[in-house]
Parts: structure tokens; C-alpha cells; sequence
């Protein structure tokens, strides 16, 4: 389809209309491009996406974002038709499940193409640009369908964002004119329009509502309906501590050796008891007086994945009694909220105060812990508030609910990984940037020469992230 072909094909379907329209931007204009309908006529879509493609197609960048909606579909065709990455701002925040704006696979410093069907005063490409940006993206370029030539491209580019588009509104004009599919009056009244409106400014509040404030863990600790919950918060504060250590070693007087040498600096002993070569009730009351002498909370990451009735039998009996000494475990949702019905009958057959971490996401490479999955975790907190305490997560996942927490496996001082899959990512990015509360270090700080002087590291670039994630949002 050549460009005139198009455009009569575009006013043939009503993707062009002339009338009396309210635009986004507040005017009244008497042409609307309505490009939503294209979506019903492939041979329409795909010869926009083809021409877009290619204006831009030389261009340098990682993903195309298309706007929501009109240009979702668009984007998608160019995406499949060019195997080229694509994320997908959502234009609505969800109440709950993964709080990110932005879908898709990316990392931080990224480059993106928007995709954009029309720009007036280009609010929509710089809402969606400000989204990216917040999720570490950057919007490099933008390719528009119609420029309506009414100063959204200076606007943009204001932005550091460039604009390549396909037509402006008056060739679109000029070749249904050529065609004589208008009224020489009605030429006439849009060539005044656009003469009268060549600057139409941003509309004052284009951008979404601010997100929810970054609460400080003080705050927080008094929104905890749960006893451990709410403790922890307030060992995080009292120590600036936002650390958690894993000695993962299978020689109980090495994992009590780390332990005291690391105590100062953490809020949060993890451990895998399970491992321990030379396990016995010893360790289990060595552990428990350091954590008082260094105030902290146990985690056994025992990840309960059965039905409700085993894992309260795994929970309180056997060799390791979990329930008699831990403070905090954690489950998968595999099995259904009756994991965590059967695991608060554990707790209160010990007669303890015990805290629930759901596995929402996980670090390693490939874990199916995603998406739907997520999201059901999250919903499954929401209704035990008084158990759950919070996630293993890769980042924060519904920060309306600030008396949940994020535990966030898998860091490092730099990115990195394992060779069976762990993925390792940096404190600052993950607490500062994704959202999450504590780190759980444990290579990275047992595997150093010093563990002691490495411990203080991750916690000060911990604490130091968390405190910047506050001030941001205050
Ligand atoms: O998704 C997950 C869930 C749990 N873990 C646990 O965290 C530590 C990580 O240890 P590093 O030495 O810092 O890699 C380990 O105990 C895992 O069992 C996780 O890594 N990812």
C-alpha cells in the first residue's frame, strides 16, 4: 500500500474524521484521527506498522514501548514482524500483584523506541517516557503515525526524547483534498484550525498520580499486625540494618563462628538447617543466644511446600522442631492458602510468635515464580495479615500494604551469578530502585577474607539505598 493508497484507505474505515472534536489536550478540533479502528482491518495495521518501521529502522535502541492503548497493537505487529524486544507500560496501577509500571524484560539504563499513533501536544509519549524513566529505562526516540503539527514534537524533544512520524496532518490533508474526497470548505476550516493552534501546550496535569510513599521501616513496624513482623522492622531501625545473613555451611561451629562475627551488622539470621552435618540441639540454643546477643531474628528458609496437615507435622516435629526456635519461615503457594492454615496451627501448637514469608518470586534463572503466580501470593498476604509478614521477592509488590516486607535473595556487591543459576543483583538496585527491604547476602559475605568488614558493606550500601528510596518519595 503506497502512502496515498493509505491515507484513503485511513478515511474509508473512519480512521480520519471531520466534525467537531474534544481533544486530550483541552482544544476543539474540527478533524479527528481515530487510528483505534485499525485493529479490525490487518491489511491497515500492518501497513502502518511497515512504515513506521521504516522511518526508524536505522535507528539505535533496545526495546519499543508502545502507548497506551492505540499504539499497543501497533508496537506488538512491528515487535513480531521485526523480532525486536518489546516492553508494555501499563497505564493503570494495579491494586495489588507486581506494582511495576513497566512489563517485559529489561535492565536498568536500557534504551527504548516509543511507538505512538498520534501526537497533539505529545503529553501521552512524555506520560509514558516518565514511566520508563522510573523504571531505569531511557526513552531515546519516539515514531508517531500522524504528527496533528501542533507543537507535541518540540515538546518531546524538550524532553531529550526525539520524534520521527510517518505523515503530518497536512499531507493527510492534502491528499484527501488531491482526491477530492472534501469539501473545499471543509479544507478550509481545518488549514485555519491548524494555522490558529500550531502550539497547544501540555495539559496541566498529564501525569499519573505520584506513587505511594516509601514509609520508613519505624512507620511500618507500627502497621505490623504481626508480632515478628512488627519486631523486625524495629531491629532494622535501631540497628540501620536492613541485612540479612545466610551462612550457608554445613559445620555447625563455622556457621556459629560467621554468626557472631557478622551479628553486629545484620537484623536477620537465615538459616538451612537442614544442611548441617553435625546438627544438634546445641546449635539450635547457641543460635538463639546470639541472636540475642546481637538482636536479631532467626529465618529457617525451610520453603514448606505440602499440604496444610504435613507441613505442620514438618513444622513442629522430626529432628529439627522448626517451630520451637525459628522466628520466621517461609512457603511456597504450590499447594493452596492451606499451607498457611496448616503452618499458623504449627506456630500456635509452639506457643511462639512466628512469622510467614510467602516465596512470591525468586532469584535464580528460569524460576517459574512469576507473573499470575506473584500475584497469587499476594492476594494470599492480603487475606492472612496477621501471619504473612511479607515475600521473598525480587522487588517490592504492593507497596499500598507497607506492613508487608520484601526479602531479596540473590545480591551481591556486583551483578553477577553462579554456575547453577543464581542471579546476583547489586543492593543499591535492588533496595533502591526495585523497591525491596532487606538483602539476603550469603556467598558474598562468608566467601570473603574478612566476613566481618564485609558484612558492614552490604549494610551500609543497604541502609544507604533504603534511605534514598525514602527521601525520594518524601
Ligand atoms: O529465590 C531464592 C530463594 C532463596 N534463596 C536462598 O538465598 C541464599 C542465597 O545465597 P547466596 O550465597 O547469597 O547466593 C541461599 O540460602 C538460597 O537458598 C535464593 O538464593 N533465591
Amino acid at each position: 500500500m503506497d502512502m496515498d493508497g493509505l491515507i484513503l484507505r485511513l478515511f474509508d474505515i473512519q480512521a480520519v474524521k471531520f466534525g467537531s472534536f474534544k481533544l486530550k489536550s483541552g482544544i476543539t478540533s474540527p478533524i479527528y484521527l481515530d487510528l483505534r479502528v485499525i485493529v479490525s482491518f490487518p491489511d491497515v495495521l500492518a501497513a502502518v506498522a511497515a512504515l513506521m518501521w521504516e522511518r526508524v529502522k536505522d535507528l539505535q535502541w533496545d526495546h519499543l514501548c508502545g502507548v497506551p492503548y492505540t499504539a499497543l497493537p501497533i508496537a506488538t505487529v512491528i515487535a513480531v514482524q521485526q523480532s525486536r524486544s518489546m516492553v508494555m507500560r501499563r497505564k493503570e496501577k494495579k491494586e495489588y500483584g507486581t506494582s511495576v509500571l513497566v512489563e517485559g524484560r529489561y535492565t536498568a539504563g536500557q534504551t527504548v523506541l516509543i511507538v505512538e499513533d498520534i501526537i497533539t501536544s505529545g503529553a501521552s509519549i512524555l506520560e509514558t517516557a516518565q514511566d520508563l524513566r522510573a523504571a531505569g529505562l531511557q526513552p531515546l526516540h519516539s515514531i508517531v503515525m500522524i504528527n496533528r503539527e501542533q507543537g507535541g514534537q518540540a515538546n518531546i524533544e524538550a524532553s531529550g526524547c526525539s520524534v520521527h512520524s510517518v505523515l503530518t496532518l497536512s499531507q493527510v490533508l492534502e491528499c484527501l483534498e488531491r482526491h477530492q474526497r472534501l469539501e473545499p470548505a471543509v479544507v478550509g476550516q481545518v488549514r485555519q484550525f491548524l494555522a490558529a493552534n500550531a502550539q497547544v501546550a501540555v495539559p496541566a496535569s498529564p501525569l499519573p498520580p505520584p506513587r505511594p510513599k516509601a514509609l520508613p521501616f519505624a512507620q511500618r513496624a507500627a502497621l505490623c499486625p504481626n508480632p515478628v513482623g512488627r519486631r523486625l522492622f524495629e531491629i532494622m531501625e535501631q540497628k540501620k540494618s536492613n541485612l540479612s545473613f545466610n551462612p550457608d555451611v554445613t559445620k555447625k561451629a563455622e556457621i556459629l563462628r560467621l554468626t557472631d562475627l557478622v551479628g553486629p551488622s545484620i537484623c536477620m539470621l537465615k538459616t538451612h538447617i537442614d544442611v548441617v552435618e553435625d546438627f544438634d540441639w546445641d546449635l539450635v540454643e547457641q543460635l538463639r543466644a546470639l541472636a540475642v546477643k546481637h538482636n536479631f531474628v532467626i529465618f529457617e528458609d525451610r520453603k514448606f511446600a505440602d499440604i496444610g496437615n504435613t507441613v505442620q507435622l514438618q513444622f513442629t516435629s522430626g529432628v529439627y522442631r522448626i517451630a520451637e526456635w525459628a522466628d520466621i519461615v517461609n512457603a511456597h503457594l504450590v499447594p493452596g492458602p492451606g499451607i498457611i492454615d496448616g503452618l499458623r496451627q504449627g506456630a500456635k501448637a509452639a506457643g511462639r510468635d512466628i512469622g510467614l514469608l510467602l516465596l512470591a518470586e525468586m532469584s535464580s534463572k528460569g524460576n517459574l515464580a512469576t507473573g499470575a503466580y506473584t500475584e497469587a501470593n499476594v492476594k494470599a498476604a492480603l487475606e492472612h495479615p496477621d501471619f504473612v509478614i511479607g515475600f521473598i521477592a525480587m522487588q517490592g509488590l504492593a507497596p499500598a500494604h507497607p506492613n508487608l516486607m520484601y526479602i531479596t535473595p540473590g545480591v551481591q556487591l556486583a551483578k553477577g551469578g553462579d554456575a547453577l543459576g543464581q542471579q546476583y543483583d547489586t543492593p543499591e538496585a535492588v533496595v533502591g530502585r526495585k523497591g525491596s527491604d532487606i538483602i539476603q547476602v550469603g556467598r558474598g559475605i562468608f566467601g570473603a577474607a574478612d566476613p566481618a568488614a564485609e558484612a558492614e558493606k552490604y549494610r551500609v550500601a543497604a541502609w544507604e539505598a533504603y534511605q534514598a528510596r525514602v527521601q525520594a518519595t518524601a
